[in-house]
């Protein structure tokens, strides 16, 4: 199934006419900019392209007042003067004759992706639209908004497609306040946004965009804000809010269709968000949502007005889309103490109403004092604007392997479709043949690998002594099932493993060999998915190991869904080289494993129940001791002594 690309050139036929410094940079140039870069890498050439649709009327009300449409109906014919005079009853937006329109238009191009998706015609895609959406709201403009593209998006899906829960996930570093307040009683519609915020400092400066807004009523814990206190995010920050906060949520929420709200300005380079986080951290951020809602993810861009990190935050964004393997997450660190701040104060205060955060610890004294005196810091300036020139490096192009999935399988065993069987003839002797795979991944002929073998502990000895040793590549070993994991030599930090296991492993070895004990081991779904997005892949992208080994032992008692939800989520580390071994009579396995490598999304694992108590308690006891060693797995300040 393919992504599909919704773009039209007529959405770039309106722009400012006067003077008004706050909206001087939404100009045409970052359309033409994006689609142009998506045509010049030949990404557009992959995508399915389906045309864009004016809105209909009865659409735009799914939102939005008669009153304010009827007003913006008068636009077009308006002249200059008229125009002025209208705008300034909104804030930092404006109108032009073409523009509702090309309003139309980009709510039409998300119908369009909504309907191409749901109908199953495509995977997931994204629609490049102007003018963007997530400001507006029931009866006003706000933020160079006039419809709310994603709102209307969201209960369309649900009216003409059955959706029940959809998940809109806003990564732009402006808060929607206008999607806020739509679904802010509706506990069908999950919005998770971080935003620049600065204490209430920063545009648009509302109490509302604090992370005590939880929703109300029905849809109290259905609205997530992270906002940032500070300028200069980097990717770990944004990381650590994906594994400890909304994929968790997202995963029990368990959403029939992800709506992105696909701002740009969170970017490095960008003048309104100020933040470093570098344009491959979209590829992450994309690949970790595309194992929810069975792959069905529309990203709908919004803001984004750095010329040059928008467009390549756009290609790494469809890139991952189509399928192609991530680019290693590039130099992660400790997220920084205001993000941690945040972090520990929006699980704090959603930990009633999601049984992933019930275990989360309380507000920081830090954060509960200043969040008292905050409002002294709403009639202060933002930080002053960063005047010197921000450089970071082009992301890393991303090759596709001529292979993606190779095969060893026993002789009776058909190859699945779209894997290539690699023979055990030309190598007779097995474990050479497992060699001789793995240096094909890390040269990157192959990307990923099924491997069918007698004995999987020896399998793994003889890979984790070749992958370090001939390849010194950093191994990441994860083994699901009991039973003894053979891997020695771990000291030396050239291989982490990482065992689920159900029996409580009373040797501790250490930093990089981890026990992950769960009462149920992988038969617990919602245990299981919880350590793997809380534990397992903070821990794997701060490892950022070269190969990613994946071990399944005999009666590990874990599901299809569960194995390929993780077979999913791994393969956004190490370039997507992974290699799963199996024993050779897990027959059942195969095709389900073939899938996920193959990059088809992962079934979803239904709503989860909550964790086992005593599974909480271990996990928590495990995160305590490892979280000096390693630091994506924080999730809260250190308290001041
Ligand atoms: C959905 O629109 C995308 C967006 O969120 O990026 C719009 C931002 C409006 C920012 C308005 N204040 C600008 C003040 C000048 N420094
Ligand atoms: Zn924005």
């Amino acid at each position: 199934m393919g992504t599909a690309l919704i773009y039209d050139e007529e959405m770039t036929k309106y722009k400012l006419l006067w003077v008004d410094p706050a909206c001087k940079f939404e100009v045409p140039e970052r359309l033409t900019v994006s689609h142009g870069a998506l045509v010049e890498s030949g990404l557009a050439d992959r995508c399915v392209s389906v045309p864009v649709r004016e809105a209909t009327d009865a659409e735009i009300l799914l939102v939005h007042s008669a009153e304010y449409l009827e007003a913006v109906k008068t636009t077009p014919s308006m002249s200059l003067e008229d125009l002025m005079e209208f705008t300034l009853q909104y804030g930092d937006v404006y109108f032009h004759p073409n523009i509702y329109h090309c309003a139309k238009l980009a709510i039409g191009a998300s119908l369009q992706l909504v309907d191409s998706v749901m109908t199953g015609k495509v995977r997931n895609g994204m629609a490049l639209v102007r003018p963007p959406g997530h400001h507006s709201m029931h009866s006003a403009a706000s933020g160079f908004c006039i419809f709310n593209n994603v709102a209307i998006a969201a209960r369309y899906a649900q009216q003409r497609h059955g959706a029940k829960r959809v998940l809109i996930v806003d990564w732009d570093i402006h808060h929607g306040q206008g999607v806020q307040y739509c679904f802010e009683d509706d506990p069908s519609v999950l919005y998770f946004s971080w935003h620049r915020f600065e204490h209430q400092k920063f545009w648009p400066q509302l109490k509302e965009s604090d992370f005590d807004t939880v929703g109300k009523e029905k849809g109290a814990g259905f609205n997530i804000n992270v906002p940032w206190n500070k300028v200069g995010m980097q990717n770990s920050d944004y990381l650590s809010v994906f594994f400890h906060i909304l994929l968790p949520v997202a995963y029990e929420f368990c959403p029939d269709l992800v709506l992105v709200s696909a701002g740009f300005d969170s970017a490095i380079g960008d003048p309104e968000g100020e933040m470093r986080a570098t344009p491959d951290i979209f590829a992450h951020l994309t690949h970790l949502l595309m194992n929810l809602a069975e792959g069905k993810v529309c990203a709908v861009l919004e803001g984004g007005y750095n010329l040059t990190s928008l467009p390549q935050s756009v290609c790494q964004t469809v890139h991952t889309l189509l399928g192609d393997p991530a680019p290693c997450p590039a130099n992660l660190d400790a997220p920084c103490k205001s993000a941690l701040e945040s972090l520990q104060c929006v699980r704090s205060v959603h930990r009633t109403y999601w049984s992933c955060l019930r275990h989360a610890a309380d507000l920081p004294t830090s954060c509960s004092t200043k969040h008292i005196n905050t409002a002294e810091g709403a009639d202060q300036e933002p930080t002053e604007e960063s005047s010197q020139e921000i450089f970071w490096p082009p992301p890393m192009k991303r090759v596709f392997p001529p292979t993606r999935t190779a095969v060893v399988l026993p002789d009776d065993v058909a190859c699945p479709d779209g894997c290539k069987r690699w023979s055990l003839l030309e190598h007779p002797d097995p474990q050479l043949c497992l060699s001789a795979l793995v240096d094909k991944m890390v040269k990157n002929e192959i990307c990923n690998g099924l491997v069918l073998v007698p004995d999987v502990s020896v399998a793994m000895i003889c890979l984790a002594q070749h992958a370090v040793a001939a390849l010194n590549k950093r191994l990441l070993v994860v083994c699901v099932g009991d039973g003894m994991v053979p891997i020695q030599g771990t000291e030396d930090g050239k291989t982490l493993v990482v065992h689920f296991s159900r029996k409580e492993s009373e040797e501790q070895r250490g930093k990089h060999f981890i026990t992950v004990h769960l009462t149920k081991g992988c038969g617990d779904a919602s245990g299981f998915i919880q350590a793997v997005l809380s534990l397992l892949l903070p821990l794997g992208y701060e490892y950022d190991p070269g190969l990613v080994l994946l071990v399944q032992k005999p009666d590990s008692g874990v599901c299809d869904s569960m194995w390929r939800q993780l077979t999913g989520l791994l393969q956004g580390l190490a370039q997507g080289h992974m290699l799963v071994v199996m024993q050779e009579d897990e027959r059942k396995h195969i095709g389900p494993t073939c899938s996920s490598l193959l990059g088809i999304a992962a079934p979803s694992l239904g709503q989860l129940h909550s964790l086992l108590p005593e599974d909480v308690e271990a996990l928590e006891r495990l995160r305590r001791r490892l979280t000096p060693d390693w630091k994506l797995l924080q999730t809260t300040v250190a308290e001041e002594p």
